[in-house]
């Protein structure tokens, strides 16, 4: 198990934790510092210093952060999607990330107007405008929105931090749209705290096991094996696209790492690599 620096740790989660308004005091602090025009970094030592030492955010943080950051310098993905980006502190990171290894656009799905416009803003004051694409709206609609458009037409990586039950709904989407091909990889947060039993049971099958899940109809429903909390996270159970069965054909290969929560509570993310696609 990595080690969790204390002295580094956010203020602990309350029983609200966002949508309280202070998403506008966190825009307002970093505005205040100085420096942070054009800084990615700046601006995200500005995000991680709210969290510690005035209130909780819900951001992926700096431990589990760099798990995924490490891995977009390996891959160098040219198309990256996240599902959820609350403030954009994922947003930030990754997109800076990604944009030094060479690669082509970031697409930001958020569901909450509100919380996009903050994205929008730390980005803008970050620099990263012209790399960073909003898609304003549930993900499974961003989704379809960006393949039409002929924005995507594969994903190379995905980092999943939204409505825990709709990761295994909107992957399958993806594998329905043909997004997930081979070389995919896909970077799950939370799946320790608060988990995702039904994500990390579908991406750990194999295709035999998955096959017959479909065969015999025993499919779970992806709504299954969540606390009422996590179910109700966002203000309410979300409406899933439950129709979408993805491919089952699709093999992957999964791995956890484990790391913590920028309040040192402990989490890991998954992360999926898609190794083949039988044509
Ligand atoms: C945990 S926060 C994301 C944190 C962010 N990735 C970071 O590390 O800075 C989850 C976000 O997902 C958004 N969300 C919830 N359900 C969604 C959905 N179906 N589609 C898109 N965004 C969604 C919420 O509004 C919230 O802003």
């Amino acid at each position: 198990m990595p080690h969790f620096d204390e002295k580094r740790a956010y203020a602990a989660q309350e029983d609200i934790f966002f949508d309280d308004g202070r998403e506008e005091e966190l825009v307002e602090f970093v505005k205040s510092k100085p420096n942070v025009q054009g800084s990615p970094s700046a601006v995200l030592k500005a995000i991680d210093e709210f969290g510690r030492t005035k209130k909780y955010l819900m951001n992926v943080g700096e431990d589990k952060g760099r798990i995924v950051t490490d891995l977009i310098h390996e891959a160098k993905p040219e198309i990256m999607l996240e599902l959820g980006g609350y403030c954009g502190y994922s947003t930030i990171l990754f997109a800076h990330a990604q944009r030094a290894a060479g690669g082509k656009k970031y697409y930001s799905l958020e569901r909450s107007p509100k919380f996009a416009k903050v994205i929008k803003t730390l980005v803008g004051i970050a620099g990263l405008s012209d790399f960073v694409e909003m898609v304003v709206g549930p993900s499974n609609e961003g989704i379809r929105i960006l393949l039409v458009a002929g924005k995507v037409k594969k994903i190379d990586m995905m980092f999943l931090d939204h409505y825990k039950p709709a990761y295994t709904t909107d992957l399958k989407l993806c594998e329905s749209l043909g997004l997930i091909q081979k070389g995919t990889i896909l970077a799950a947060d939370n799946v320790i705290k608060p988990g995702n039993p039904p994500y990390l049971e579908y991406v750990r099958s194999s295709v035999e096991e998955k096959r017959k899940r479909v065969a015999e109809k025993q499919e779970k429903k992806d709504t299954e094996g969540f606390s009422d909390r996590a179910a109700k996270q966002y203000g309410g159970v979300e409406e899933l696209s439950m129709e979408v069965k993805g491919n089952p054909e699709i093999v992957y290969e999964s791995r956890l790492v484990n790391s913590f929560e920028p309040t040192g509570v402990p989490d890991g993310i998954e992360i999926t690599r898609c190794v083949e696609v039988p044509a």
